[in-house]
């Protein structure tokens, strides 16, 4: 297998804080990645840095075997890794907009984002969200939204920051369906999260971030530790 992505001497620091020191990151071509560690330890923030959408200290990176710098971010990284928030924020305009909306910046023909919109939310399963306004979603219906969304970007890279948190039951157990079915399609995949259904699909490697350091874990259905 592949590198897809790999970062070398990755710091982050908030003022006299350490955030994290990680000697080195590497995420596998087509490969799932479960990304764990206690409240505050750095998650959401070791996303969003590999997202563009914050600064660290990087001593080297590389993208399909292509060097690459991180700050300023490079356009070719924006167009291959997508970011999805815990709580994605919505456009009041429409649900098939939300969806389309990336493709659209793009400068996609306006009926190719219609089929791919289409698609996108019939496998998210919103399709009935068709006509309802995006300011009244539930918190499941957001993320699956959020989801198609990344999706019909075909993203190489996929972080998805703590996506099943807040739901519950059959919402939760709808947003973790979606997941294989991204891994299926070659894309490689990293979750920030605390849920053990994510942790323990089948596929999925972990890596867990512990006193501002990076672990690589098998993965076998822990049960014994803290997540
Ligand atoms: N701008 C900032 N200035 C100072 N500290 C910050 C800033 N942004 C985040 N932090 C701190 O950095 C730490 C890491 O936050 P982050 O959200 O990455 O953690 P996390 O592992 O995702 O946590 P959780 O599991 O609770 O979502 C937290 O202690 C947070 O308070």
């Amino acid at each position: 297998m592949s590198a897809l992505m790999t970062v070398r001497g990755l710091k982050k620091r908030h003022g006299e804080r350490l955030l994290f020191d990680i000697d080195e990151l590497t995420l596998e071509t087509a490969s799932a990645y479960v990304l764990t560690g206690a409240n505050g330890v750095g998650k959401s923030t070791l996303l969003r840095v590999l997202a563009g959408l914050d600064t660290a200290q990087v001593a080297s990176a590389a993208f399909e075997g292509t060097p690459v710098a991180l700050h300023p971010y490079p356009a070719a990284l924006r167009r291959a890794i997508v970011y999805v928030h815990q709580h994605p924020i919505m456009f009041s305009t429409s649900v098939a907009d939300n969806i389309g909306y990336g493709l659209a910046a793009r400068g996609e023909p306006k009926a190719r984002i219609a089929q791919r919109v289409e698609d996108a939310m019939a496998w998210a399963g919103v399709s009935y969200l068709q006509g309802t306004d995006p300011a009244r979603l539930s918190g499941g219906e957001k993320q699956r939204v959020a989801l198609a969304r990344a999706r019909v970007l075909q993203p190489r890279l996929l972080l998805l920051d703590e996506p099943t948190a807040n739901l519950d039951g059959a919402a939760r157990e709808q947003v973790i369906a979606l997941i294989p079915t991204l891994m299926e399609q070659g894309t490689t995949v990293v979750m920030a999260c605390h849920d053990r259904d994510l942790i323990g699909l089948p596929g999925v490697r972990r890596l867990k971030l512990r006193d501002g350091h990076l672990e690589y874990r098998t993965n076998k259905g822990e049960t014994d530790e803290t997540p």
